[in-house]
């Protein structure tokens, strides 16, 4: 019995020092639960410090190097060019960051010499023919990423019929996609990095053209195309509303590619001749990226505007009547307000007057043409020598373009 008693103690005691070092063990436990606890909290500041400092800094390079950027674009000739005995222009291409090139051409004088005339051009950046879409992405995905910090951006493609402004923002599918395509694909990317300091991020989507100072919805219901009366106002936050303009939750890559089809469809459904009406209109790609960081209490909204820009070849007036000569005038008033604005930011003091209500196209992308934001254009020139004074004409309004150099951009907060 006593030996039964003795038994019992002993296993008795063994179990509460068991239990002791268990509780022991879990004290531990929770000891480094805390620390870890505390860790993980510090190692969140300083995650959501760093991404203050990224976008501080990304906004500072950006500044630097212009809030107002030209880029060059030539085309390759096409097969039906060369088939057709088209004679390409001569022109180089060189400095040390590729900024630089020359078209030159032969000159005959009243005596029947002929002499060869240049005229050299400096730009952000030149992409001679052979560039690829990836090349000429990877300079303007760091505006896409301004765009999604908050900033107002404006990337638009200007140039003769043909020189490639489409094939420059939409391109085929597959390896040649444009810049829309791409900038929607890195913005998802980035948002889904983002997540990790707390960002989260809805974008919307709206297209839109503007056709003989009209603006028309591009995603509505085909059958409403044209028959909607779609007005601009500029809201005080800085928004810029379209009324009854469909906008798109962009919410995977997928999604734009139906929309761009959806465009194309309305397009065509608004023109008898799709390529004919492509290049006498304006196409507006409007995305909005709203930001919300629940943590910091930050929210941002940046909006993105991918421009495909109507032929800017001098179409002859005379002999035009009817439409055409209206089409005819829009372009050229739209154009021409386009360089006005750009000019009076040239030379605007602080307040001055912009004249962004003389046109749709420069009342609608006010917001994106001026202080507040970063605008960056692409002229695309054809290489053929039968284009060369249109060229001529493109590489001197992207002259005036780029020496243009806008005030800071700020940061448009909710
Ligand atoms: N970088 C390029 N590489 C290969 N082909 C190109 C390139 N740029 C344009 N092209 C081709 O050149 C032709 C004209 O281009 P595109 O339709 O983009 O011109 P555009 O300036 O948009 O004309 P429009 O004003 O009529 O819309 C198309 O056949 C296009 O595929």
């Amino acid at each position: 019995m006593l030996y039964a008693v003795c038994c019992i103690l002993y296993v008795l005691k063994r179990l509460d020092e068991s239990l002791a070092s268990r509780e022991k063990a879990l004290e531990d436990v929770q000891v480094n639960l805390k620390d870890e606890r505390q860790k993980l909290k510090s190692l969140e500041t300083k995650l959501l410090d760093e991404e203050k400092m990224r976008r501080k800094l990304h906004n500072s390079i950006q500044e630097l190097k212009g809030n107002i950027r030209v880029f060059c674009r030539v085309r390759p000739p096409v097969a039906s060019e060369m088939a057709n005995h088209g004679k390409v222009a001569s022109m180089r291409f060189y400095g040390d960051d590729n900024d630089k090139m020359e078209l030159s051409e032969e000159v005959s004088s009243t005596l029947g010499k002929v002499t060869t005339k240049s005229y050299p051009f400096s730009f952000d950046k030149v992409f001679p023919p052979e560039s690829t879409q990836e090349e000429c992405f990877e300079e303007i995905s760091q505006l896409v990423q301004s765009a999604l910090d908050g900033y107002n951006v404006c990337i638009f493609a200007y140039g003769q019929t043909g020189s490639g402004k489409t094939y420059t923002m939409e391109g085929p599918p597959g390896a040649g996609k444009g810049m829309i395509p791409r900038a929607v694909q890195q913005i998802y990317q980035v948002a889904q990095q983002l997540n990790e300091s707390n960002w989260h991020y809805t974008m919307e989507g709206q297209f839109m053209e503007i056709y003989n100072e009209t603006v028309h919805d591009l995603l509505g219901d085909c059958s409403n195309y044209g028959k909607i009366k779609h007005d601009i106002r500029h809201e005080k936050s800085g928004k810029t509303v379209i009324t009854d303009m469909t906008s798109v939750l962009l919410d995977s890559p997928a999604r734009v590619n139906t929309m761009l089809r959806k465009a194309s469809q309305n397009r065509a459904t608004g023109a008898t001749n799709m390529n004919e009406r492509s290049s006498r209109s304006h196409s507006v790609f409007m995305l909005r990226l709203n930001g919300d960081n629940p943590v910091t209490g930050e929210r941002t909204t940046g909006v993105l505007n991918l421009i495909d820009l109507a032929g800017s070849e001098r179409l002859a007036m005379s002999g035009s009547t009817g439409n055409r000569l209206k089409e005819t005038q829009a372009i050229n008033k739209s154009l021409s307000c386009l360089g006005d604005v750009i000019s009076a930011l040239l030379n605007n003091k602080e307040g001055g007057h912009i004249p962004y209500r003389n046109s749709k196209l420069t009342y609608l992308l006010q917001n994106s043409l001026g202080g507040n934001s970063k605008t960056l254009m692409f002229v695309n020139i054809s290489p053929l020598s039968e284009h060369f004074n249109e060229t001529l004409c493109s590489l001197r309004f992207a002259t005036k373009v780029n020496s243009c150099r806008i005030g800071t951009a700020r940061r448009l907060t909710r």
